[in-house]
């Protein structure tokens, strides 16, 4: 199927070239894209109090460009997609599109596709009927209305399905007919809301590499909420990390990843335990040896964060110096490797991956990979006693 999709999608991309020189000239299309500055949303939380879900954001979606807003459950992303949107008020600040000032602009006249995570297809209506509804709506004559129906089929992967009803229709083709429903009227902008999270996981991987065929393929700008990384890093080409109604940062997947600019990012991204280090140069040294500091990092106290698979159980007979002996706490055996938790000298427990079948309770040598861990710098809350030098 992905095959498929990813055909229809290059054969639509042939198609697509002069739609999207036309993009241009379509009402609400321009170079500028998306520009949210101090925006703020509010909740009325009873007796007079207020929830402040978005807390003075300052975001840019520029034209064609996938950013993925993520962040834990409650940190303010469906209420910024919503404030964007128009679905939502604004209690301060500006949502800009093309430069032009949205303020009282109704949600239909923005010219923004939606996407939710329950589709919310019209029951009474074929798949064909679904996806025409935009079109029949903006009153494109049939001829029209039924080959770009056939087309937005054909990239969903769904050519053909046209007559079927909706109730007939499994999780994940609901989910592309929502989605050739939102890009029929080619919306300037497409705000996608978890729109793969009720799927399970083997179908939500599979879409999340469909979707980003589609939405390159159709020069789509997009604005696409999730909470979950592997989604966010497979379709974006920017990601910003939402806490407590905050953009922590926003940056490409792979610089997002090897440089977190706080502890708080890091640990969000995954990376577990932090391990002190003392920075010289741009080396960060530790109990486990060093790691290079891929950002510029000032000298002095700092934190080492672990990344998956930065740990590794040492056979017997391959130890060197640099290898500490730990206790194992835990195994498990997950995705064809076995993983052992250690408690390391400081306290903290990390996982390792480990070469084979290993036992509880023995102890085992493990070796930091310095390529697997990242520098992050210390806040004043973390306890850095045991990073005076000499200790790391
Ligand atoms: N309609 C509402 N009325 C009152 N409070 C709300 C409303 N919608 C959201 N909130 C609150 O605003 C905060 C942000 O919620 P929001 O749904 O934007 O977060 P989210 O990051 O999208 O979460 P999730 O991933 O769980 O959907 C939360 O504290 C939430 O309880």
């Amino acid at each position: 199927m992905v095959s498929e999709v990813r055909a229809a999608a290059e054969g639509r991309a042939g198609a697509s070239a002069a739609d999207r020189a036309g993009n241009h000239a379509r009402p609400g299309a321009a170079p500028e894209g998306l520009r949210v500055r101090d925006l703020h949303v509010r909740y009325p939380a009873g007796r007079g109090a207020v929830t402040t879900a978005v807390a003075g954001v300052d975001l840019d979606v520029r034209t064609g460009e996938v950013l993925a807003l993520l962040g834990p459950s409650g940190s303010g992303k469906s209420s910024l997609l919503r404030a964007v949107a128009g679905l939502e008020p604004v209690a301060g600040g500006t949502v800009r599109w093309a430069g032009r000032d949205l303020a009282g602009v109704p949600v239909h006249r923005r010219g923004f596709g939606l996407m939710f995570q329950d589709g919310q297809l019209f029951p009474h209506r074929t798949v064909a009927g679904n996806v025409a509804y935009g079109l029949t709506m903006a009153r494109l004559p049939r001829a029209h209305r039924e080959r770009r129906v056939a087309e937005l089929l054909d990239l969903v992967g769904l050519t053909g399905y046209g007559p079927r009803p909706v109730s007939t229709l499994s999780g994940g083709q609901a989910q592309r007919v929502t989605l050739a429903r939102a890009l029929a009227p080619q919306p300037a902008l497409l705000l996608l809301d978890e729109p793969l999270s009720a799927l399970d996981r083997g179908l939500r991987e599979h879409l999340t590499g469909e979707l980003y065929d589609i939405l390159r393929a159709t020069g789509t700008t997009a604005l696409y909420v999730t909470h979950d990384h592997d989604e966010a890093f497979t379709v974006a080409d920017r990601v910003a990390v939402m806490d407590a109604g905050r953009l922590l940062q926003v940056d490409a997947p792979d610089r997002l990843w090897w440089r977190p600019v706080s502890r708080e990012v890091a640990t969000f991204l995954g990376f577990a335990p932090f391990l002190a280090a003392d920075v010289r140069g741009d080396v960060a040294r530790t109990f486990l040896g060093e790691v290079p500091a891929r950002a510029p990092m000032p000298d002095g106290v700092a934190l080492v964060a672990l990344g998956p698979a930065a740990l590794q159980v040492v056979a017997d007979g391959r130890w060197t110096r640099e290898d500490v002996e730990v206790p194992m706490v835990a195994t498990r055996f997950v995705r064809g490797r076995t993983e052992v938790d250690v408690v390391l000298p400081d306290g903290s427990r990390a996982t390792a991956v480990a070469p084979g079948a290993t036992v509880v309770g023995q102890g085992v040598q493990v070796r930091l990979d310095p390529g697997a861990a990242v520098v992050v710098p210390a806040s004043p809350q973390d306890d850095i006693s045991r990073v005076e030098p000499g200790s790391a």
